[in-house]
This record gives C-alpha cells, sequence and structure tokens, in this order.
C-alpha cells in the first residue's frame, strides 16, 4: 500500500506559488495499478518523486506499507565511471539480489552489445535510457513508478523486449504511470486519476477520467 494523507506541495517560481498538491489523500492498493493524466508542467515528475521519497510534501504524510521502485528513468545509483555490468552488479548487491541474474538479465534487455562492458559516460541518452529501465525491471518491487511510459528509445527490438517484460510484470504487480498522454496509460492500467489544479481525481476507468481530462471548463 501506498498512501497520501492530506499531503500538500507547492513550488515559489520567482512569482508567483505553483501548487502541485492542496491537501490531498488517496491511496493505492497492491493489485490495482493506477494511470495518472496530467498535462505538462503540473507537476507529474514532482509527484512520483514524492511517491519514490525523492521529495519530501510540505505538509501531510506519505506511508509506504511496501517495496517501491525509484521512478524509470532515475539515474540517481548509476555511476557514470563504471560499466552497466559493474553498476548492475552492485546494485543487484543493495538490493539483495544475485548479481550473476541481474547482470544477465540486464545485458538480454537492454541490447547494448559490447557497450555494456564500457563505462556508462560513453552512453548516447538513448542507450542510459534503456540501462536504466532494465535494471528497474531486474530488481523486485511491489509498485513500479513509470514517469511517462517508456523511455524514449528508438530501438525497436528493445521496445518490443521490455514492452513485454513489463506487460507480463503487469500480471504480478503494481503500477503508477503518470502521463499527459492518455493513450500511454491505455496500455498499462485500468483506474486512473486526473491531476488538477493541486488535486487529484480518481475514477475506475480511465475513460472516466479521459472525460474530466478532455473537459476545458
Ligand atoms: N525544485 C523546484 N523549484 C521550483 N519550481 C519547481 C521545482 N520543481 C518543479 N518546479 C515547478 O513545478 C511545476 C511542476 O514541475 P514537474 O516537473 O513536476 O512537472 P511535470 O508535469 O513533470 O512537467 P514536464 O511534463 O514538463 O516534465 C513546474 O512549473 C516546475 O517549474
Amino acid at each position: 500500500m501506498l498512501e497520501f494523507d492530506n499531503v500538500s506541495k507547492s513550488f515559489w517560481t520567482g512569482s508567483h506559488r505553483k501548487v502541485i498538491l492542496d491537501r490531498v489523500s488517496f491511496r493505492v492498493e497492491l493489485g490495482h495499478s493506477l494511470g495518472v493524466l496530467a498535462p505538462n508542467g503540473t507537476g507529474k515528475t514532482t509527484l512520483i518523486n514524492m511517491m519514490a521519497g525523492l521529495e519530501k510534501p510540505d505538509e501531510g504524510e506519505i506511508r509506504r506499507g511496501c517495496n517501491i521502485s525509484f521512478p524509470l528513468g532515475f539515474m540517481g545509483g548509476i555511476t557514470n565511471k563504471h560499466s552497466a555490468v559493474e553498476n548492475s552488479r552492485y546494485i543487484a548487491r543493495i538490493y539483495g539480489l544475485d548479481p550473476d541474474y541481474v547482470e544477465a538479465f540486464c545485458r538480454w534487455l537492454c541490447g547494448l552489445g559490447e557497450y555494456f562492458d564500457r563505462p556508462v559516460a560513453t552512453y548516447s541518452s538513448g542507450m542510459r535510457s534503456r540501462f536504466s529501465f532494465a535494471l528497474l525491471l531486474a530488481l523486485d518491487f511491489d509498485i513500479y513508478l513509470i514517469d511517462e511510459g517508456m523511455p524514449g528509445a528508438n530501438d525497436v527490438e528493445f521496445n518490443r523486449r521490455a514492452g513485454a517484460v513489463l506487460q507480463d510484470r503487469l500480471e504480478s504487480t503494481t503500477i503508477v504511470i503518470v502521463s499527459h498522454n492518455p493513450r500511454t496509460l491505455a496500455k498499462y492500467v485500468r483506474e486512473a486519476a486526473v491531476l488538477r489544479d493541486g488535486q487529484l481525481h480518481l475514477f475506475d476507468t480511465l475513460e472516466e477520467a479521459r472525460a474530466l481530462y478532455d473537459y476545458k471548463g
């Protein structure tokens, strides 16, 4: 379970206060993946970072009753001077997993070829995305946090493999995915919420959430 209890968050932009959440309460139960629809700039990344514990609320409490991932694309634990081999084995040990398994899984999924043995500093942004996505899926979490869907990788084969792994993972785990695009959410979730004017409006179906999201009133 992941629970927000009366959580508020805002930023001072220099000219005004940008409210992301205004006394928002909700729960994500295991087995109920959630999609959050929000236009760009309204606080998708801030919301996901708060779920992950990377950003603190101004007020209220965030309770985590299970293992929650770092956000997809977060490179915080990866060091540039080391290769994907070294990074994946190191992170496997931190999470108490078999380094051989994590290395082999990442090597297979991200398809970086010989670059897998070279420093991450030499990777393109697409290669980094592929590696961080593979690493996220190699680790065991109850809830996976995903900001804007799949990484921006143009590699068709990677997208096919990673999409299949993610679909498969959905059978046994829970994801929270935030996006400005309802079509991105439709691939992964049935339940959805809309982040709007500092409030999170929850719906049983993506269609209902979409109706509010598209409403310009
Ligand atoms: N540390 C910060 N200090 C000041 N303002 C911030 C900070 N972090 C985010 N903001 C502002 O809060 C708003 C929401 O930012 P956030 O990155 O969470 O939105 P987003 O929906 O993920 O945006 P995008 O889709 O453009 O990535 C933006 O207006 C941003 O400028």
